[in-house]
């Protein structure tokens, strides 16, 4: 970095090379995709990268050679590549907090080194794995059982956040990959309705619970384990000596668990180093683990390793996570983008972006750069999304013909996965149809005289034409394996740090989500006891007026 963080870094917005991306975006104008191609037949091919077994095409976005080799410019300038190596070696680059950030280091190899305050983290990530692999093995064959000795058929996690959309979503996504024996169930939302639905049906003889909770202080989670032991105990008759062999934790906070009451022989252990939204390939994924095996695991951890090492070696021209940073960066910036839709073609990635929400918008939704001034720019944009086809007969209008610009990623796989009946296998070639189709539409569109020369009525020419120019990326591989998982999110992971490298925030802490917190501590002994209410703002007090009228409380 040229310019020292401590003195502050020169505002993005005035960097020269934002000048000049600025100025090259008022050259580009309005020149549209079509023309883009037809100038450059070789763009479909020539703007594709292979990252382990993830075939990127970028060639309908709106960009040159020239756009790309300046945005990599400005990567350069903003310390993009120092940061990123100051990452790896675990340097506290989570400056608000004082932290390390070494989620690469949950998948490092055994034998790597990466120390935090001199010591190597690897030895402990390893022994936490293989204690993992030997509970996970332990459960799935019936070794471990519950309190009457049966053996444990049902998982229940409970966890928010990153504790809980990891897991949940890596179980959706290899549910092929997952012993169909087991039920496994997600349970975070501190709503009792979620706790209710999710063990009704269960036997609680049978049935383990994971807490995972970095902090082990979140409110929704102690809650939530709190009325799960409860059930427990309830269900089974028996008294706290039940506990032991139904509930486990997955934590940072060894003494918060043994108060809790969960023996620290059942915690598996993580590290502060691990922020919350990049924890699912540590203990926190144990449910996934217990679902899929270890071996499976392992795989989706060399997954992430190989992305890790991609981004960590490749040069700038072939590195797929500062790419895809770079082209949001140019979206938000030239484009005024504030969204960004992640549109997968596989039922299994329901909940991936869901998943990468947190990851994406926790991570980069801040307005105050390192140093802690206001910032000018656009950052993260709302990422949203649900898998196709569905969207295509929903929102998809408003992508077609909206006045809105909303780059997408469309992430498709060759083949469907092996346990789908032949019947069902042929439909896959159906889904992909249309993946292809819809980028195909949103860049290249269809025009007034394509329409007009089909024989439409002159006054609905108009409605039934496509602009086009929608940029997206395709992500094509061969299939949805654990292995091809972990490389898909390491991509994200990264992907999200180049953006807060670039625009010089901290994407590791989350100081937003503490004010509602604390409000919502104070507010709730009002909803209860009525006091305190004549505190609040005249809205909120109405409302909590209102509430307490509408339970009879007076
Ligand atoms: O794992 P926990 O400590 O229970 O935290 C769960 C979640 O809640 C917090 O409020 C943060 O916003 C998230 O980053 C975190 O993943």
């Amino acid at each position: 970095m040229s310019d020292t963080p401590a003195n502050g870094r020169t505002p993005l917005d005035r960097t020269p090379q934002w000048a000049a991306l600025g100025k090259h975006r008022a050259e580009l104008g309005d020149q549209h995709l079509r023309e883009l191609f037809a100038a450059d037949p070789d763009r479909g091919s020539r703007y594709t990268l292979q990252v382990g077994d993830l075939f990127i095409d970028y060639s309908k976005h709106l960009v040159t050679d020239r756009t790309l080799d300046l945005l990599r410019q400005l990567a350069a300038a903003t310390g993009v590549a120092e940061l990123r190596d100051a990452m790896f070696r675990g340097e506290k680059i989570n400056t608000t907090e004082d932290r390390a950030v070494l989620h690469t280091a949950l998948r490092a190899p055994r034998g790597a080194v990466v120390e935090v305050d001199g010591e190597n983290v690897v030895p402990a990530v390893h022994a936490v794995l293989d204690k993992m692999a030997d509970f996970s093995e332990r459960v799935r064959s019936g070794v471990w059982t519950g309190h009457t000795g049966k053996r444990i058929r049902n998982v229940v996690n409970i966890g928010i956040g990153g504790s809980d959309l990891g897991p949940a979503m890596a179980y959706e996504v290899l549910r092929s990959y997952t012993d169909r024996d087991l039920t496994v169930r997600f349970v975070s939302n501190v709503d009792g309705a979620d706790l209710h639905e999710a063990v009704r049906d269960l036997d609680a003889a049978e049935t383990l619970f994971i807490v995972a909770s970095k902090t082990f202080t979140t409110i929704e989670t102690v809650t939530n384990a709190v009325a799960a032991r409860s059930w427990l105990l309830e269900q089974l008759g028996a008294g706290e000596e039940a506990v032991a062999k139904h509930f486990v934790a997955l934590s940072t906070n060894a003494q918060g668990v043994a108060d809790f009451g969960i023996d620290t022989a059942n915690m598996f252990e993580f590290w502060d180093w691990v922020g919350g939204r990049y924890s699912y390939d540590s203990a926190i994924g144990l449910s996934l683990m217990i679902a899929i095996g270890s071996e499976r695991f392992q795989e989706m951890l060399a997954g992430f390793r190989l992305v890790d090492e991609h981004f960590r070696t490749a040069p700038a021209e072939q590195n797929a996570p500062l790419l895809l940073g770079l082209l949001g960066v140019w979206y938000g910036a030239f484009f005024d983008a504030q969204a960004h839709a992640v549109l997968p073609y596989s039922h299994y990635l329901s909940k991936f972006t869901a998943y990468l929400q947190q990851l994406d918008m926790e991570s980069n939704g801040k307005s105050v750069d390192r140093e802690g001034r206001p910032i000018d720019w656009q950052t993260g944009p709302v990422v949203w999304g649900t898998p196709g086809t569905n969207g295509q007969h929903a929102y998809y209008q408003l992508l077609h013909q909206g006045t809105k610009v909303i780059p997408a990623d469309f992430l498709g796989f060759a083949r469907p996965v092996d346990d789908l009946r032949a019947g069902l296998v042929a439909q896959h070639d159906l889904l992909m149809a249309n993946f292809f189709a819809q980028t195909q539409a949103l860049a290249f569109g269809k025009t007034a005289e394509e329409v007009a020369a089909e024989g439409v009525p002159a006054e609905l020419v108009p409605h039934k034409t496509f602009r086009g120019n929608h940029p997206t990326t395709t992500i094509l591989a061969d299939e949805l394996t654990p292995h091809v998982l972990g490389q898909l999110i390491a991509l994200y992971e990264h992907k999200v740090f180049v953006q807060g490298a670039v625009w010089n925030i901290d994407s590791f802490d989350q100081w937003g989500v503490e004010l509602g917190k604390v409000l919502a501590k104070k507010i709730e002994p009002v909803l209860l006891t009525g006091e305190g209410g004549e505190a609040l703002d005249a809205s909120t007090a109405s409302l909590v007026g209102r509430y307490r009228e509408l339970r009879g409380r007076k």
